[in-house]
């Protein structure tokens, strides 16, 4: 049985706050006077006002005991994207948030913020200026895209005014900044072997990439715009930096800042993807003898030579929302958070 949670606590949890994401997000909600339970299947840092609670998604009971006297959850937990583990996708991501949401039901946690994906509406074409109206991919590009279009669909499906459940959706892109593990350093690593000499396609593609703090300033916004009656009940947002860039220039900005040639060579877009698409159907087919992970895989291979940039207007109108770091600052505060992934260092 619910038991509801006193209007206007300020105790919330975030659900995958030891990982990139969730710890900005954690230590914005601790500047905001919120007290944070953070829910993960590991521990990554310690911080004064936060209480850890290690378990896994799957597990209600785990759950139900780090959701006590909550009224705010943030589910921001997810395998990682690059893996092509289709089990764990769709245990963590489809029935691991079907348990969360439960939980919270249970618990009597009155608003639920999932972090879905801009990525649930792309199938590997060019979308510009994507609003969420578009539909969901019917063939989405990979199993993480797959299981977050049902994660999705499960979190504003069980918003509820009557029941006094309430959900939203915040859809970023390409995530960059301080502590990253995913973008910077694969970038770096591909440069560091001699990889990043090759521009795919013409290379005047546009493509979103938004700086951490603007995602989590998308999330605080939903929470405390998300009340009964208002336009964002059970809706999802595009959250971006509002500046599509080249897909090339930012790779380039980004390398030129840690010492790194830019990529200089053309390479048609069609023979790169035909070539990935070859070297993943051989990795296939090889796995039980040999593993090896390509760099260049055919979805990496389709971000970085496709138009992908979304428009951020209806959190504008609905939740007043505007970008707080521009992309040239971001470049610059996640150039500098590297020392060690430097040319040379
Ligand atoms: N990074 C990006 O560019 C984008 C990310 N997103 C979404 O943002 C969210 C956060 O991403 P990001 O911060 O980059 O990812 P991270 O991998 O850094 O963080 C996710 C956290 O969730 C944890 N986790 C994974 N499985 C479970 C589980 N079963 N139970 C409890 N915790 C679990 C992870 O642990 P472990 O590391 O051990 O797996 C990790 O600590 C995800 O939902 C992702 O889909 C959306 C758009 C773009
Ligand atoms: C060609 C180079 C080897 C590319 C190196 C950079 C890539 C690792 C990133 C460029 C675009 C990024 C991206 C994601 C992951 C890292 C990149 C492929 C996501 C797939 C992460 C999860 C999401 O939900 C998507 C919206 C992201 C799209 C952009």
């Amino acid at each position: 049985m619910a038991t509801r949670v006193r209007p206007g606590n300020k105790r919330c949890a975030v659900i995958g706050g030891s990982g990139f994401l969730g710890r900005h997000l954690v230590e914005k909600l601790l500047d905001r006077g919120y007290s944070v339970s953070v829910f993960d299947i590991r521990q990554s840092y310690e911080l004064p006002g936060v209480v850890f609670h290690m378990g896994d998604l799957c597990d209600k009971q785990a759950l139900l005991t780090a959701l006590k006297d909550v009224s705010l959850v943030f589910h921001c937990a997810s395998p990682f994207p690059g893996s092509d583990d289709r089990a764990l996708f769709e245990r963590v991501n489809i029935q691991g948030t079907q348990t969360v949401i439960l939980a919270c039901i249970e618990a009597g946690v009155q608003k639920l913020v999932l972090t879905s994906s801009a990525s649930v509406v792309y199938e590997g074409t060019d979308i510009k200026n994507g609003r969420e109206d578009l539909p969901y991919a019917k063939k989405p590009i990979d199993y993480y895209t797959a299981t977050k279009i049902q994660q999705e669909k499960l979190v504003l499906e069980a918003c509820d005014q009557q029941k006094g459940f309430l959900t939203v959706a915040i859809r970023p892109h390409g995530i960059f900044g301080p502590r990253d593990p995913q973008l910077v350093p694969i970038l770096v690593d591909t440069a560091r072997r001699g990889k990043m000499k090759f521009i795919i396609g013409d290379g005047s593609n546009l493509v979103d990439f938004t700086f951490v703090e603007n995602v989590v300033h998308g999330h605080i916004l939903a929470a405390e715009t998300l009340k009964s009656n208002s336009p964002i009940c059970g809706k999802p947002y595009h959250i971006t930096n509002d500046e599509p860039v080249r897909f090339w220039d930012f790779m380039s900005e980004v390398l030129v800042g840690l010492g790194y040639a830019a990529p200089r060579y053309h390479l048609p877009y069609a023979l790169v993807y035909g070539l990935a698409l070859l070297l993943w159907l051989l990795t296939l087919v090889l796995r039980p003898f040999v593993s090896f992970k390509p760099t260049f895989t055919p979805m990496r291979v389709a971000l970085a030579g496709t138009h992908h940039y979304y428009s951020c207007e209806r959190a504008k109108e609905d939740m007043g929302y505007k970008p707080v770091v521009s992309l040239k600052e971001g470049i610059a505060r996640t150039v500098q958070s590297y020392p060690h992934l430097r040319r040379g260092a």
